[in-house]
């Protein structure tokens, strides 16, 4: 009898400590075989087999190896067992894992052992998952299956407890005499809530524990093609009528839906649920971003998903504090682009500096050339010496489009300012229309009914990003 060593599931008690060394272990060329080929003491129950030998060349130091997963090409991560039986250097998968690791028999891949991330939730809270009936060459599925949502929730947390699961993962799954697929559509290592006020936090695989929850939904039949026909390309055709129905299902609390959300369609119609905190630098975007809008507002941008993905990333970037991406040269100028579409100055200033044509956006302007430029349509406005152009910005102010260039042009507003405003979110918006200062020698020429100190101090605080005028004094003129 082969021996079997089980190198045991990652403890969904959450022993990752043990991943600082994990992590220098080295990859490892493994030639996949099919586990049905692998005459094995006991049933895999969801993991992958390798040989004691190859273990031991990966954790020699670090016992129990767990974890392991394609060097690239697939989010799916296995719990490794060793066994004797599995011809050293192999490394053996059953149908569905090969389809979930996109691999193929007989071809060789790099594996290495997988670290959990250190500074991240990874127990799963909630998994969403769709239920199929399996095309089986045994079983006959013709007909209508009925399914206990509760009983199957039960049994698959209980088949896949401990092991690792991602989001497109395909598991296999018999259940009161009906082969199932359940595809993981869903895994969040935070619930709803936290899911709401996270902002740039994505889960897309994670730890399956006692206390995760399991969603549970039947795949529509003539839905049952995608993904897993691969593994089943040999087997005779479902017939049509072949379905699963769930019923006792576990279903979420029903929640009103999140006012911190912004349907935003791109150009050519697809959707992003987005967070309005992470979208409040889009100033073109402002009535719909605004935090008192009772209901989720759909925006349509003129913007191309592709593009505005991008867009996304460089805000989440933004609002975590991370460095800017990188992104390629040959994307900046649609970026820059679409940062003009959606008034997102930072990112235009980040395309531009990347462009090499950085405009002196910033500088400073005289008294006569504001009260020209105003004269001729443009709407720059003179705020404790700064100036801001705020023309494209207008029909989104949420006091009206017409108040600014009625009272605030061709004077210093911060009076204005104060006594419109009664909370500080508008300090919020100053940065995307900041252009520069006013000369500090044309400062005495200017009419200005002096704000507060309060209002003044607090408002500097705010503005810790203006450009440094030397030998500037802030001083203000009445009218
Ligand atoms: C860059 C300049 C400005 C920004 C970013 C801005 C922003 C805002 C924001 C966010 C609000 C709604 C929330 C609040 O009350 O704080 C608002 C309301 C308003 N703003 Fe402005 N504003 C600007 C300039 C001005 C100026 C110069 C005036 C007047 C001359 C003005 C007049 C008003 C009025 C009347 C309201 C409505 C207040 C209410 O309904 O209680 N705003 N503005």
């Amino acid at each position: 009898m082969p021996s079997m060593r089980g190198i045991g599931p990652l403890s969904y008690s959450g022993n990752t400590k043990q991943t600082a060394k994990l992590e220098e272990l080295p990859e490892l060329p493994l030639r996949v075989i099919s586990l049905e080929d692998v005459s094995v003491a006991t049933c895999a129950g969801g993991c992958v087999l390798i040989h004691p030998e190859t273990s031991e060349a990966w954790s020699p130091a670090v016992q129990p190896t767990s974890l392991v997963a394609l060097s690239s090409g697939s989010d799916c991560v296995f719990t490794a067992r060793a066994d004797a039986a599995v011809p050293i250097g192999c490394i053996a998968l059953d149908e569905a894992q090969q389809h979930n690791l996109h691999v193929a028999p007989a071809e060789v891949y790099n594996f290495s052992v997988f670290c959990p991330p250190k500074n991240e939730e990874f127990e799963l809270c909630e998994v969403d998952a769709e239920v199929r009936l399996l095309k089986s060459r045994e079983a006959s599925c013709s007909g209508r299956v009925e399914v206990d949502g509760g009983k199957l929730a039960s049994r698959f947390q209980k088949q896949y407890l401990g092991h690792v699961l991602a989001v497109t993962q395909q598991l296999v799954l018999t259940h009161e005499g009906a082969n199932l697929v359940i595809r993981v559509t869903g895994a969040h290592a935070l619930d709803e809530e936290a899911r709401e006020e996270a902002v740039g936090y994505h889960c897309f695989r994670g730890l399956l524990t006692p206390e995760t929850q399991i969603f549970l939904t039947a795949k529509s039949p003539g839905d049952q093609g995608g993904a897993a026909s691969s593994c089943t390309a040999s087997h005779h055709r479902e017939p049509r009528n072949s379905e699963v129905v769930v019923v006792n299902n576990r279903t979420r609390a029903f929640r009103t839906p999140s006012h911190n959300i912004v349907n935003v369609y791109t150009r050519d119609g697809e959707w992003f649920p987005t967070k309005k905190r992470l979208l409040r630098p889009c100033i073109l975007l402002t009535s719909a971003v605004r935090d008192d809008a009772q209901e989720v507002v759909n925006v349509t941008v003129d913007v191309d998903t592709l593009v505005f993905d991008r867009v996304l990333i460089y805000l989440e970037a933004e609002a975590t504090g991370r460095p800017a991406p990188q992104f390629a040269a040959h994307h900046l100028e649609d970026l820059l682009a679409a940062a003009q579409t959606l008034g997102l100055r930072s990112l235009q200033d980040y395309c531009q500096t990347r462009l090499g044509g950085m405009d002196a956006r910033l500088r400073l302007h005289s008294w006569s050339e504001i009260q020209q430029r105003n004269g001729e349509g443009a709407c720059l406005l003179i705020l404790d010496g700064m100036i801001l152009d705020v023309k494209r910005w207008l029909p989104e102010h949420p006091g009206g489009s017409t108040i600014i260039p009625n009272q605030a042009l061709n004077l210093d507003c911060a009076r204005f300012f104060e006594v419109y405003h009664a909370s500080r979110e508008s300090f919020l918006y100053l940065k995307e229309f900041y252009i520069g200062e006013l000369r500090p020698e044309d400062r005495p020429l200017v009419p200005c009914a002096p704000p507060s100190q309060d209002f003044l101090q607090q408002l500097r605080q705010y503005t810790t990003f203006r450009m440094p005028v030397d030998g500037h004094v802030r001083a203000f003129k009445s009218f």
